[in-house]
């Protein structure tokens, strides 16, 4: 493992600035962690918790290199991603940081190409940084990426209107694989899409967590992502940090009223199962206390 962590985040504080008529917002206050290489985070919290902004950060995109450019911006603190700082980056640190970070964003799978088969939607990354990139490498590049996410070959050649919600999700994680990223931020992997495609990308994140070296950011507030597929959690709450920890010490132990909270709605279903027997039990040991 290299001494140097995969992501060093530091009293970081990110803010979109004001724009028209409105103001100024701060999507993250004092945020600090630190991700060696082969670890994985999950990021939860409420919604306009910061989440988002967090990932979409830490991937490298959307900052912007001039003031007055729209998107969010590094206010405190910093976030280095494989030794690029990103409050002081230059256009080329960028393109560094993007190029080793896989990104899939919100809605990544309703983001795709609708106009371009699978094969050109997933090698779009190549192609978007050499154009003159050998077709038949690229072709094979994407075969294999679908191999990965799980998907038959015969799915290169269709579009994207035509695969269901739970395949169009995997193509944007092949998409976001296909640059053989180093880290691998995923923002709510497993939203909108069926309960039997939501195991199938909960295994291939689980999966890639078992390649060496491969470091990930998850957001999300899926309970079985976190467990599987992450080493630690962070809860924010109004941008700012709230919990830290394995997902399963930090709900149970919740310190923090909106943690308790998110264990309670985390867990209500085994708990209620759990406690009906004990409260029954109860019951016929009264009942029999009566009875004899
Ligand atoms: N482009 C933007 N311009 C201005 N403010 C923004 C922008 N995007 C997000 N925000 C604000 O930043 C804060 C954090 O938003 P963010 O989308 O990161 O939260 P989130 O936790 O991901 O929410 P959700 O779970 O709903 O996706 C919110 O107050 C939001 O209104």
């Amino acid at each position: 493992m290299s001494p140097d962590p995969a992501i060093l985040v530091s009293d970081l504080s990110v803010e979109y600035p004001a724009r028209g008529v409105s103001p100024s917002c701060v999507a993250l206050r004092g945020v600090s962690f630190r991700l060696e290489a082969g670890q994985s985070i999950g990021i939860l919290g409420e919604t306009g918790s910061g989440k988002s902004t967090l990932a979409a950060v830490l991937a490298g995109r959307g900052l912007p290199l001039r003031s007055g450019e729209p998107g969010p911006r590094i206010s405190g603190g910093d976030a280095t991603v494989l030794g690029h700082s990103l409050r002081h980056a230059r256009k080329r640190d960028l393109a560094e940081v993007t190029f080793h970070v896989g990104y899939l964003p919100q809605e990544a799978a309703a983001s795709l190409e609708p106009s371009l088969s699978v094969q050109d939607n997933v090698t779009l990354p190549i192609f978007e940084r050499d154009e003159h990139y050998n077709r038949r490498a690229a072709g094979e590049r994407a075969a294999l990426m679908l191999d990965t996410v799980h998907l038959p070959l015969s799915v290169l050649a269709k579009y994207p209107y035509q695969l269901s919600a739970g395949q169009r999700q995997r193509v944007a994680l092949a998409k976001a694989l296909v640059l053989g990223p180093q880290v691998l931020v995923v923002d709510e992997p497993t939203a909108g899409i069926d309960a039997t495609v939501r195991d199938a990308v909960i295994d291939l994140l689980a999966q890639l967590r078992s390649h060496e070296g491969f470091t990930a950011v998850i957001v999300s507030h899926d309970l079985s992502v976190l467990r599987r597929a992450t080493d630690v959690t962070l809860v924010l709450q109004g941008g700012r940090p709230v919990a830290y920890g394995p997902i399963e010490d930090v709900l149970a132990d919740p310190s923090h009223p909106f943690v308790q909270g998110l264990a309670h709605a985390l867990k209500p279903p085994q708990r209620r199962r759990e406690r009906r027997p004990q409260i029954a039990a109860g019951e016929v040991v009264a009942g029999d206390a009566v009875t004899n």
